[in-house]
């Protein structure tokens, strides 16, 4: 594991933003997994705007998302389609048919899991895949349990996932209780990691990822077993990280 350690999310943007474009540059078809939620926005930003500028090109890259909700059309604004398409799928180059969702609209569930574990296979390795952080440890929406789920599945959303997740509806609007989420074996296969995470909130949740036991009550320390995983956190996110942690998985900013 590498830890950058930024100033703040700015810093986090662009520097994740530079990992992806140096695998998007070194190989134009590449496959990315992309994540939603606040944390990524940021680097859609600056990857939009080095796009505009020329020194970008997504029109031969593939992209598969790590998860869904349950019951919202890819048109309902909470929805991660929507998210993607308005956050950077519209502002880019991407082909429509590069691009891969699970649909949140499947009625049969586990023919909605057994086609997105295919497309996942279909796309042979996933050369990048980008994370962010759950407050509970959750990736994707891998939510803390008993267990690892390997591939596709539909799950039920913890109260604290649900509870975060609601400052993005409208009052009123119901809050989906399930997602699709990608599995944690078909995360782990993924060539490159890249783990994104900003704020205090998240200093704890970090500290355990990187330095507690390996579990799937934090879904994310898992990450501990893969050969090959970028965390870019910024101060906030690192504060309650050890000397010893820090001074081991620290990398140079250069
Ligand atoms: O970046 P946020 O909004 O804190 O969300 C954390 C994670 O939870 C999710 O929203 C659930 O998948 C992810 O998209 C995100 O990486």
């Amino acid at each position: 594991m590498k830890l950058y350690q930024v100033n703040d999310y700015q810093e986090m943007s662009r520097k994740a933003a530079n990992i992806i474009s140096a695998k998007i540059i070194l190989k134009p078809q590449c496959v990315i997994g992309l994540a939603t939620g606040s944390t990524p926005i940021g680097i859609y930003k600056q990857l939009i705007e080095w796009y505009k500028k020329g020194d970008l090109d997504f029109s031969e890259v593939k992209s598969i998302n790590l998860d869904e909700y349950k019951g919202l059309d890819e048109n309902h604004k909470q929805s991660y389609h929507y998210f993607m398409n308005k956050n950077f799928f519209y502002h880019v180059n991407f082909k429509k048919e590069n691009t891969n969702l699970p649909n949140g609209m499947a009625d049969n569930i586990d023919a909605e899991c057994d086609r997105y574990n295919q497309v996942i296979t279909n796309l042979g390795e996933i050369d990048l895949q980008l994370l962010g952080l759950g407050h509970n440890g959750h990736i994707g929406f891998n939510e803390p349990g008993e267990e690892y789920k390997n591939g596709t599945h539909c799950v039920a959303l913890s109260e604290s996932t649900i509870e975060a997740n609601s400052r993005l509806f409208e009052e009123g609007e119901v809050i989906p209780k399930y997602a699709f989420t990608m599995g944690i074996r078909s995360i782990l296969k993924a060539k490159k990691i890249l783990l994104v995470v900003s704020g205090k909130d998240k200093a704890d949740i970090l500290n355990q990822v990187l330095n507690g036991p390996v579990t799937p009550k934090v879904p994310a320390s898992i990450l501990q077993f893969h050969n090959d995983v970028t965390v870019v956190a910024d101060k906030g996110a690192c504060s309650k990280i050890n000397e010893d942690t820090l001074i081991s998985l620290r990398q140079e900013m250069i």
